[in-house]
């Protein structure tokens, strides 16, 4: 199948150019040429490459950033993924696209289905969740793609943060009351790509769905920094001490979930693709980030 990436550069876009598997030819396409805030780029680009099938991975992901910049946010997350997904119906191709456990509100005290319902509470999650109703009305076949705490040796995340922040500190306070399901970035390339599979056999395998797709287990962000430390230290790399704190005691600009746990059960069954558990996962990263 011919698979248009959106971004590059990204966790997952990267993730996907390594991970990709012959029998699919994958491009990527990012700024300027496809521009998610400017939507004549996106007509011109799915009319230009007429993939069969797109993997929309670009997306805008500061959390914080987007409390301040909600029109862009809007654009990007919420308005982009809509125009994507109708040139997509125009041109009879699918689209896979990711969202986030930011949609919820984090209130549940169990992993969260596909079923419960949405309520964000940052402005990030807002625009992600529109972006989702958007792909959904769109018309175009469509699997959305619930993905949580997102790492990788490329761009920017916490696993990034906190070796770079054990260089630098001997102490780090973190967060240790929200609990979600670290994901490799490899591991959403993976399982992609299982969908792109299926779906060159039979396009309307487990269509028009809403998925969570997240490591295995779950933890805090305290308790992921130790995980992402003791790995550090085995590899020869820095150390830190981690004090677990109360996200009130540590104030951000966009207020995240205390909870946002997926419950990736029924992905597994329609894709039979499951995620390994997040530490087997992380080590394998961690290890590259301090070759
Ligand atoms: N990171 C996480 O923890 C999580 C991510 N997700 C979702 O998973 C998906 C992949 O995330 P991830 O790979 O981590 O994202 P990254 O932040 O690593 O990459 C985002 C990508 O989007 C591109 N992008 C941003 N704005 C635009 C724009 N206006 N036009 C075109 N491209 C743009 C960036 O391009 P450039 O390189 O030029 O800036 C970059 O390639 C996203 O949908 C995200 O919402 C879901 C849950 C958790
Ligand atoms: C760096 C740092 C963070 N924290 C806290 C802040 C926050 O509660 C938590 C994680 O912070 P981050 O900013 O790395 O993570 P955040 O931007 O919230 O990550 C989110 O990104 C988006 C794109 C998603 O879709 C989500 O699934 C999730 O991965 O750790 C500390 O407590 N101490 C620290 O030193
Ligand atoms: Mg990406």
């Amino acid at each position: 199948m011919r698979i248009l990436v959106t971004g590059r550069d990204g966790q997952v876009a990267r993730s996907l150019a390594e991970r990709a598997p012959a029998q699919h030819d994958v491009i990527f396409v990012q700024r300027p040429e496809l521009d998610l805030a400017d939507f004549d780029t996106i007509h011109r680009v799915i009319e230009a490459e007429r993939p069969d099938l797109i993997f929309n991975v670009a997306a805008y992901t500061a959390v914080d950033k987007a409390e301040s910049e909600p029109a862009l946010a809007m654009a990007v997350n919420g308005t982009a993924p809509g125009v994507l997904a109708r040139a997509a119906a125009e041109i009879g191709a699918g689209i896979v696209h990711l969202s986030t456990d930011y949609v919820f509100d984090g209130t549940l005290d169990r992993p969260y289905l596909e079923t419960d319902p949405v309520s964000p509470i940052n402005v990030y999650g807002e625009t992600k969740l529109a972006g989702e109703q958007a792909v959904a009305a769109s018309g175009a076949r469509y699997a959305i793609l619930r993905t949580a705490w997102v790492y990788s040796p490329f761009g920017r995340n916490f696993v990034k943060t906190i070796l770079a922040l054990a260089a630098q500190r001997d102490e780090l306070t973190i967060v240790n009351d929200q609990w979600g399901c670290p994901t490799s970035a490899f591991d959403i390339a993976d399982a992609l790509f299982r969908i792109a599979d299926r779906w060159a056999v039979d396009p309307q395998h487990g269509a028009d769905a809403i998925y969570h797709l997240a490591g295995g287990g779950e933890t805090n962000w305290a308790e992921f920094a130790r995980e992402i430390l003791a790995m550090s230290i085995a590899h020869g790399g820095k150390d830190a001490e981690v004090r677990g704190i109360p996200a009130t005691d540590y104030p951000t600009p966009a207020r995240r979930p205390s909870n946002s746990r997926l419950d990736s059960r029924r992905f597994a069954q329609l894709f039979g693709y499951v995620a390994p558990e997040w530490r087997a996962s992380l080590a394998p990263v961690v290890r590259r980030l301090l070759a």
